[in-house]
């Protein structure tokens, strides 16, 4: 079977210039090197690292946020520059807008693409269904839980249908059994829509659990350090039984290896 590229991120760097160093001097800061996976119609994939090796800042470069300073970001084989609506994102915070119901904020990509207000209210209504709260659509932002609030953000960018949705630690401010349970629904909606997704996440469970395959990047510059492939198929079970299998303990402490060994750079390389 060909595997169509949904995503390619090529040869990307990314340096930021900080004001006031040790020295009071101005400095450069690189934060990615070389950079480069594709990820395929349909897959999770995510990305894994230590703590400031650039992870969100990809996933900015890739939202067309943040501009890289070389290589290439395309989606469809067409290079991104700036935001689309190609992208859809969640991000840690649902950033609902308060004063609009659940069903208006799922509507709002809709409203700003001008589809008429029939055609809103349904696929809302669908959506809403799909995320497991078709009942609560004129809820407002302060009346839902923080998970429900995630449901609502995750409606919401794929209202728009994008090629692919980008991910930020979505979950990483709930509880841990929320956490879990929207886990198995992002799964769950993944099957039933099948939109490729770039995920950001600390949790290494979270990417072994989630992903068709997890980019580790190692940290100073951010650089990949290996692409692990996940091999349990789908639909998976609980996460719960899945961290009893052999082969995810395996991957675990492989990922775990990779991460705490990987050496900065040194800084002229
Ligand atoms: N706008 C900016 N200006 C200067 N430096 C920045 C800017 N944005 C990020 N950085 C720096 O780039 C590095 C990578 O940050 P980034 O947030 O991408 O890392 P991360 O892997 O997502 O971290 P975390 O896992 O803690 O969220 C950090 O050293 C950060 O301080």
């Amino acid at each position: 079977m060909n595997k169509k590229i949904k995503l390619s991120v090529e040869n990307v760097s990314k340096t930021f210039r900080i004001r006031g160093g040790a020295n009071g001097e101005d400095g450069i800061l690189p934060v990615l090197r070389h950079v480069n996976f594709d990820v395929y119609e349909g897959e999770i994939v995510s990305l894994i690292g230590e703590s400031g090796c650039g992870k969100t800042t990809l996933l900015r470069i890739v939202q067309g946020l943040v501009r890289h300073d070389a290589g290439n970001i395309r989606v469809d084989g067409q290079p991104v520059s700036r935001p689309g609506r190609d992208r859809g994102f969640v991000f840690q915070q649902a950033s609902l807008l308060p004063w609009r119901s659940a069903r208006a904020n799922v509507e709002f990509g809709l409203e700003l693409q001008g589809v008429r207000a029939a055609d809103r209210h349904r696929r809302a209504e669908e959506l809403l269904k799909l995320v497991g709260l078709g009942h609560a659509g004129a809820q407002f932002p302060h009346e839902l839980s923080g998970g429900m609030q995630q449901r609502i953000g995750l409606a919401r960018a794929l209202a728009i249908d994008p090629a692919i949705m980008l991910m930020d630690e979505p979950f990483s401010a709930l509880d841990a059994q929320t956490r879990e349970v929207l886990q198995e629904e992002l799964l769950r909606i993944q099957r039933e829509v099948g939109k490729t997704t770039l995920f950001v996440t600390h949790d290494l469970d979270e990417a072994i659990y989630l992903s068709n395959r997890v980019v580790v990047l190692a940290a100073k510059p951010g650089r990949v350090k290996r692409i692990i492939e996940i091999p349990f198929e789908r639909p998976r079970p609980p996460l719960t039984e899945l961290r009893g299998d052999p082969r995810f303990q395996q991957i675990r402490a492989e990922m775990w290896e990779l991460i705490r060994n990987s050496a900065p750079l040194a800084a002229a390389a």
